[in-house]
């Protein structure tokens, strides 16, 4: 049985701040479970819209029901030239979690929710078309080219790298994209998904909700740790090497990217599944650096503080070997978790009460204004 936390003060750490069904996280037992299922069996037996459809509409699809609907999402795919206009006037520069937040900004403005019945197909349509939004801006951007986003691609993993190579993606890139998205698509009350539920608390529009919750996955403690774990690594030429940088980092008291959760006191149960997938697919390219480092990193941590990698670590040298460019690992997290966010949302909604705790004052004691003059 896992251990659970100790859960005490900043952060909010350990109020229960609203119920939800859909997912748990860190209890003892199973770890990480959706909807009841443990997330270790969806990604060893599903397509990441099988989960999508899990949080989405509340049960796993049938057979009719999941071809129904890939069928659905593969028709909202394409882009309005409005949206690619805006897409085109953005920087190659730009960090691409902004781009996403003003993609889905953007589309909120073109396609509004002006109804919670629409809640289901808003968010289809925001799944469908993520991916275009991001290989849109990025191929425009670094490789001058207009791409058609439409494509006949049946998994949104694999229509993603089809955006992203300009070809279709092989058998193996397309299972550990499913992989990848099915283990990143919902974590409870993290602080994107908070973000979110605060966002719905005040009955504003689904959009309004994904982009804010963008925002919170941007940061590094949270999902931009993938990428920040790949810059890290990156610069580790071995594994000798990796120990020495990591020895030094600890007695700095640096934060190492990619290790260590708010949850979960022991391990991470999405780590040891894409670890897998990243050793399967370092072994296809050839690589006797970045994984070998990996592992070392994570004994490092383990040996010295304890700390265990969380689902970002591994993830970053999984992207690495499919040849994703670093910049676009969080995007990648964005198309996945959207799910959970908007699940959220739906809950929220369902059974709201507009979200508002109170705050310890720790400021002045009340005074008067002093006059401009007599002020500094
Ligand atoms: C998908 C995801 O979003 S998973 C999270 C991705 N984020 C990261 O990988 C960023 C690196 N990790 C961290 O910053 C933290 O572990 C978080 C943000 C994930 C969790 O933060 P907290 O709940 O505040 O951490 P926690 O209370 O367990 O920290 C305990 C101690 O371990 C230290 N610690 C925790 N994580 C790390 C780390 N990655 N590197 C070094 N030290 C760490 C803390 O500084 C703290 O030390 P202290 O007691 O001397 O102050
Ligand atoms: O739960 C958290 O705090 C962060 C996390 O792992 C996630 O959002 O997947």
């Amino acid at each position: 049985m896992a251990a659970q936390k100790e859960l005490s003060g900043a952060g909010l750490r350990g109020q229960v701040a609203g119920k939800t069904s859909l997912s748990t996280v860190g209890k003892s037992g199973s770890g990480l479970t959706y909807r009841g299922y443990d997330v270790s069996e969806l990604a060893d037996k599903c397509i990441f819209e099988e989960v999508a459809y899990l949080l989405l509409y509340g049960n796993l699809p049938t057979q009719s029901e999941l071809d129904a609907y890939q069928a659905k999402l593969k028709k909202m795919r394409g882009l309005p030239q409005a949206l690619k206009d805006v897409l085109e006037r953005i920087p190659a520069d730009a960090h691409p979690m902004d781009v996403l937040r003003t993609g889905c900004s953007m589309l909120g403005n073109l396609e509004m929710e002006t109804d919670f019945d629409q809640q289901n197909d808003k968010t289809d349509r925001m799944l469908a078309v993520f991916p275009s939004i991001i290989n849109y801006w990025y191929r425009f951007s670094h490789d001058n080219v207009r791409i058609e986003t439409e494509t006949d691609d049946a998994t949104i993993g694999g229509h993603f790298l089809h955006l992203l190579k300009g070809e279709k993606p092989n058998e193996l890139h397309e299972r550990v994209m499913n992989v990848s998205l099915i283990l990143y698509a919902e974590h409870e009350f993290n602080a994107s998904t908070f973000t979110a539920r605060v966002c719905a608390s005040t009955l504003s529009d689904i959009h309004s909700c994904v982009t804010g919750a963008i925002g919170s996955l941007r940061g590094h403690l949270h999902g931009g740790a993938n990428e920040a774990a790949m810059d890290m690594i990156e610069g580790f030429g071995s594994p000798d090497e990796a120990e020495k940088e990591m020895m030094a980092m600890l007695a700095r008291k640096d934060k190492i990217m990619g290790f260590g959760h708010a949850i979960y006191s022991e391990s991470d149960p999405r780590n040891v599944v894409i670890k897998g997938w990243s050793e399967k697919l370092a072994a296809d390219v050839g690589d006797e650096v970045l994984y070998p480092v990996s592992v070392r990193c994570e004994e490092v941590m383990w040996r010295e503080k304890k700390l265990f990698c969380n689902a970002d670590f591994f993830h970053a040298s999984a992207y690495h070997f499919m040849g994703i460019p670093t910049k676009l690992f969080t995007p990648i997290f964005v198309c996945s978790r959207l799910t959970g966010w908007a699940a959220h949302v739906f809950e929220q909604r369902a059974n709201n009460r507009i979200i508002r705790p109170s705050a310890e004052y720790t400021g002045e004691e009340l005074r008067p204004v002093p006059d401009i003059g007599a002020r500094g």
